[in-house]
This record gives structure tokens, sequence and C-alpha cells, in this order.
């Protein structure tokens, strides 16, 4: 097992992480001897596909059931050893949070923050903070989906914490509430706090993350900044519409480029520079009517990583090579 890194560095670190449950009498290893590091600061993505372990990850990370093994340490304290001493530190949405529909934001927070003794004032602040000053006196059952969302998200950090736990956020949420939500994060990122958040849809948490860590039946599988697993994972794919794409594609795949087929009469082409494609095909009298540059993505990552699709994509990746334990660390 490798050594908790030096205090202060990380928000979150686990090693050896292990949790198993008993289904109809099968052991079923939830969390398979994770560790995990999550940066202080910015936003983390703790990405994976359903099942991965995500959930059990976070709820032993709040203290909510006991690992089997393994060590968990957050904000430099270890948990659940000294859970009292951190779990005003942190703020998370596990499971979404009940509010009285009939009572206004406002009113539901501030029955919260009456509940766990914070100023009332620090209510309008963080309304503020998630974007909900606005529709603070409406009822809450007039909201979106986004604005629900957010205003659990502003309960959360009525005990200003400095690090805050999302598990899948988005879900059920429409791009204008997932815009929300992400916007939301990286505000609480700017203003100086760490923000975990899980997800099984790789490419959405993307766009707001900092750093990442990619997890499979409970095991890490990648982890580092965002930028850099990308730029391991080269350039992606090239869309190329041809003609002939039968003939195209052998020529192509001759010169030991991955080749294969759109599904909508063009071709995919990895590891090839696009003017690279543009001068073998035109040698080859072969006219292009269509050349978009590829671009990796985190799923792709995790394609090439595990061989699998992270949402069910597998099936239309097979035939792509699986270069295993390529990771890179922030
Ligand atoms: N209480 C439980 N009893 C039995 N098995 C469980 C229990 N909770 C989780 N599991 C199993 O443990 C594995 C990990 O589940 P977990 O919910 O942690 O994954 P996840 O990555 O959060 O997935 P999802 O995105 O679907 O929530 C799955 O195989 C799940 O069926």
């Amino acid at each position: 097992m490798t050594e908790l890194p030096p205090a202060g560095t990380t928000a979150v670190s686990t090693r050896g992480l292990r949790k198993t449950y008993r289904h109809r009498g099968r052991q079923v290893v939830a969390v398979g001897g994770l560790d995990l590091d999550v940066p202080l600061g910015g936003v983390h993505g703790f990405l994976g596909p359903n099942g991965a372990g995500k959930t059990t990850t976070i709820r032993m990370l709040l203290g909510l059931i006991r690992p089997d093994s393994g060590v968990v340490r957050v904000l430099d304290r270890p948990v659940p050893q000294e859970l009292p001493e951190v779990v005003g530190r942190v703020g998370a949405i596990v499971e979404s949070p009940k509010f009285f529909p009939a009572f206004s934001g406002r009113r539901n927070l501030e029955l919260l923050a009456a509940a766990i003794g914070t100023p009332p004032a620090r209510v309008d602040r963080v309304l503020a903070d998630v974007g909900l000053a606005d529709r603070a006196s409406s009822p809450f059952r007039t909201y979106s989906l986004g604005m629900k969302q957010r205003l659990a998200i502003a309960s959360t950090l009525l005990k200003d914490p400095d690090l805050v736990i999302f598990d899948e956020p988005t879900n059920g949420l429409d791009p204008a509430g997932i815009h929300e939500v992400r916007q939301t994060m990286r505000g609480l990122a700017a203003a100086g706090k760490t923000v975990l958040v899980s997800s099984h849809i790789l490419a959405e948490v993307e766009q707001v993350a900092d750093t990442v860590s990619i997890v499979t039946q409970g095991r890490l599988v990648a982890s580092g900044r965002v930028a850099d697993l990308l730029a391991a994972a080269g350039a992606g794919e090239a869309r190329v519409g041809v003609e002939r794409p039968d003939e195209a594609a052998v020529l192509l795949a001759a010169r030991g480029w991955a080749v294969r087929p759109d599904g909508a009469g063009g071709l995919l082409v990895g590891g090839a520079a696009p003017a690279d494609i543009t001068r073998a095909l035109a040698d080859a009298g072969l006219y292009l009517h269509e050349l978009a540059p590829g671009r990796a993505d985190l799923e792709q990552v995790f394609l090439a990583l595990t061989g699998t699709g992270a949402q069910g994509t597998a099936a239309a990746h097979q035939g792509r090579p699986a270069p295993h334990g390529r990771r890179a660390r922030a």
C-alpha cells in the first residue's frame, strides 16, 4: 500500500479502501482496495460507470458506513476515528434532501440554519452563492429541477464547509439545469472550497473538473489533471468522409492507423495527423469531402484504459487497443 500524501495537500485520501456487501448469499466487492487522492482546492471529478463503487466510497468518506479495511483521511483527520472533528467542515448531498414544497427557498434554509445553529444572516449569502437570490421568496414547489438542486447545494453551504461532496448532482437535470449546477460548482471552487463530484457521465464532468479519479469495479484506473489525461490519450479519432470508404479504410489501415466505420458512411481514424490522412488518400486518388480533427475525451481515456464502455458504449468501440496500466498523476 502506498503512503498517504503529506498533510495539507489533499482534502481526501484513501489507501486500500475496501467494502464488500452480502447480496443473496454472494459477496459483492463494491470497493476493492481504492487509493484515492483529492487535491486541496478545485473541482475533482470522481468518475466511473454505474456500480463502480462511487456512492459506497462517498458513504465511507462521510462515516455513513464502515470500510472492511483501509485508511480514510478527510481534511487531514482519520475517518471514522475523528469524524466529529471534520463533520462540521464537510457539506454533502448524497440523497436529495427534503424541502417543504409550500415554503420559499429562503424559509426552508432558515429552518435548516436554525436546526444546525447557523446565524440566519448566512441564508442570504448562500442563496446568492448558488444564484438563487432572485427567486429566494418563491415557494420551493415552483422551482425548476436545477433550482431545486441548487437549493440543495445551498443547504450544504450553510455551515461554510471547506469540502463539499456531491453524488451525481446533475442526475435527472436538463441541459440548462446541468449548466447551472456546473457554474455553481466552479463558483465554489473559485471561493477556495474543494468540490468532490461523482458522475457516471465522464464527458459531463470533464468540462467542470480540474482533476479526476476514474474508477471501475471498485478500483482506480486513472487519476490526475484532466488536461494531462486527455493529452496522454492523444489526439483522439479524426472523422473522415471520403469516396469509396471501404477502399480508403484498407489504405489507411495499411499505414498502421486504427480505422473503423463511424456508422454513417464515414470512417474514424485514430493515431494519424489530419494532414497525413489527406495526403495518403489524395495520393491514391481518393478525395475527401469531410475531415474533422479528433479530440480525445475522458470517455475515450476510460475506454483505452479498460477496454470497456463507461456508459454501455463498449459495443460501439470494440476492436480498439486497450493499453492497460497507463496512469497520469497530478
Ligand atoms: N447495500 C448494498 N447491498 C448490496 N450490494 C450493494 C449495496 N450497495 C451497493 N451495492 C453494490 O456495490 C456495487 C457498487 O455500488 P455503488 O452504488 O457504490 O456504485 P456507484 O458507482 O455509486 O454506482 P451508481 O452510479 O449506479 O450509483 C454495486 O455492485 C452495487 O450493486
